[in-house]
Order: structure tokens, then C-alpha cells, then sequence
């Protein structure tokens, strides 16, 4: 059997990821458990562990009841799968209401996996939260644009930036969230035009999801991209293999053999 030689070699930090703003887009996948997170590690920079397994794991409607236990032991588990990747651990909604609570539960972060940064979703009211766990030394991706956390409160998923004003609230959010420490900004759902302007005033890296091709990298949702998660359906995805179709096929051809008696032969007998 031959094994499939990963790309990347060694770790990857957050420094070599702030190093290739403007050199070489970053590529970002989410995982859940650690054999996807083994099939991703070694090719992508960076593994979001994100709070969407409410959705595409635990199968609810929305992100709202994630808890920081079921966080916790899934990023424990991309952990144990991803040596290379740098895993991003994503807060889940009431994690951090307050600075205090933040911190205690990033520290929680820290102390009980292998994740290298957080993200907190969030415009300049999160300075604060980004400014305390930066100066304790827990890396803060920031997260602005559309924020799932907000479904419930804004009625919806609703793409930002589509006027000069909304643009110009995006850009003042991201260069506080930046003054605050954040080392990296996601950008989700939002015009191109206004990704591109928050990308070209920033010095940190930019990470965008449905938010065009000016941003220093992408994050597509794994289930998503790879057609397992049939029901969801946005714009921003594209899909890029038929997964939920691949599983269908060989679970048909595993009834028929069953059924049929075909398996197990004798090359899967003792
Ligand atoms: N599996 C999965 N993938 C994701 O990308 C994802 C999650 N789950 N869960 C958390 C959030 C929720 N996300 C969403 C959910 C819905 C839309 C959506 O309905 N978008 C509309 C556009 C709305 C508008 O135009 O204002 C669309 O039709 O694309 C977008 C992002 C992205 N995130
Ligand atoms: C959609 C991405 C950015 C995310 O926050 C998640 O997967 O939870
Ligand atoms: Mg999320």
C-alpha cells in the first residue's frame, strides 16, 4: 500500500502564518475527529475545529447550543489526528460574555488541547475580550462579517458590506480588533469589495469564508466542500467531490453483498 507523502513538513505556527500575508494564500479546512484531521494535516496550514459541528456534526439547526465541553473534546480529538496543522479552536456562542469568562475558558483552551489560537466572533466591542487574552498570551483569531452566532438576533444569515457605510464599520472593526491583538481576522459572508478593503488594511492575515478571492486565505467547512452535507447548500460553497454520493455507492454495494452472501469471501475470512 503506498502512503500518501504530506506537503508540509513541520509545525505550523502562527508566525509562519503571518508570514505569508501577501506571499502565498493560506488554506484553511474545518475538521471535527481525528481521522479527517489526519487526511488534512500535512496539507493544509491551518485546521478550524468549528463551532458549525453543532450543525454538521451534531446535526441542530443552528451553532447556538455548542457547548466549550463538546469544543474541548472534539479538538482534542483533531488534535490527536493533526500534528502539523495549526488548529484554530472556535469559541462557541456564551463562552465569552465577559473578558473574565473568556479568558477563563481560553485558558481552559490551552490547558486541555493542542490549539494554537481561538477565535471569537465579533466587531470592536470584543476589543476588550481580544486585548485580555492577548496580554495573557492565548492568540485570538478575531471574527467578523456574517456571525452565526448572531442567527437568532438578526433573524438570519444576512452578507455584509453592501454599502460604503457597512464597508467602512467593517474596516474600523477590523483595524480595532487588529490594535487589540487579534493575530488573524476571519471575514465571513460579505461582499468581495469590502474582504478586499479590510485584507489591504491590515497588517494580519486575513481568512475569508464566502467572502471573494482578495482575502490572504480561505476556510470552506469540510463537510461541505467534500458533498457530505447535502441539505446546506450556500452560494460561497463549491464542492469539490461528491462524498455523500461515494457513501451511497458502496453502502448499496455492501447490502446487495450481504444479502446476497457474496461478502465476506474468502480473502475476508479466517
Ligand atoms: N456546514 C456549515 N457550513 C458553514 O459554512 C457554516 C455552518 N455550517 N454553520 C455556521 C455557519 C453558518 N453559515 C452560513 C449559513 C447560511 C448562509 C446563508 O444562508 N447564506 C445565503 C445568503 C444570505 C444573504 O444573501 O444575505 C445564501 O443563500 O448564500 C451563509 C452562511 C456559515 N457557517
Ligand atoms: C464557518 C467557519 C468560519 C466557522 O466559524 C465554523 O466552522 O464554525
Ligand atoms: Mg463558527
Amino acid at each position: 500500500m503506498s502512503i500518501h507523502t504530506p506537503k508540509i513538513e513541520k509545525k505550523v505556527t502562527l508566525a509562519t502564518i503571518a508570514k505569508m500575508k501577501g506571499v502565498e494564500p493560506i488554506t484553511m479546512v474545518t475538521a471535527y475527529d481525528a481521522l479527517f484531521a489526519q487526511l488534512f494535516d500535512g496539507e493544509v496550514e491551518m485546521i478550524l475545529v468549528g463551532d458549525s459541528l453543532n450543525m454538521s456534526f451534531l446535526g441542530k439547526e443552528d451553532t447556538l447550543s455548542a457547548t466549550m465541553d463538546q469544543m474541548i473534546y472534539h479538538t482534542q480529538a483533531v488534535g490527536n489526528g493533526a500534528k502539523k496543522a495549526c488548529i484554530v479552536f472556535d469559541m462557541p456562542f456564551g463562552s465569552y460574555t465577559t473578558a473574565d469568562i473568556a479568558l477563563e475558558n481560553a485558558v481552559r483552551v490551552y490547558r486541555e488541547t493542542e490549539a494554537q489560537a481561538v477565535k471569537i466572533e465579533g466587531g470592536r466591542e470584543k476589543a476588550d475580550i481580544i486585548r485580555l487574552l492577548s496580554e495573557n498570551g492565548i492568540a485570538v483569531v478575531a471574527h467578523i462579517g456574517l456571525m452565526p452566532q448572531h442567527v437568532r438576533s438578526e433573524g438570519g444569515y444576512k452578507v455584509r458590506g453592501k454599502d460604503e457605510e457597512d464597508i467602512k464599520r467593517l474596516l474600523e472593526d477590523a483595524l480595532e480588533l487588529q490594535a487589540a491583538g487579534a493575530a488573524m481576522i476571519l471575514v465571513e459572508g460579505m461582499k468581495a469589495e469590502a474582504a478586499k478593503a479590510v485584507t489591504e488594511a491590515v497588517d494580519v492575515p486575513t481568512i475569508g469564508i464566502g467572502a471573494g478571492n482578495a482575502t490572504d486565505g480561505q476556510v470552506l467547512v469540510w463537510s461541505d466542500m467534500f458533498g457530505f452535507f447535502e441539505a446546506f447548500r450556500p452560494k460561497f460553497v463549491k464542492q469539490y467531490c461528491n462524498g455523500a454520493e461515494e457513501v451511497r455507492e458502496g453502502l448499496d454495494k455492501y447490502i446487495e453483498e450481504v444479502k446476497s452472501r457474496a461478502f465476506p469471501d474468502d480473502a475476508h475470512t479466517y
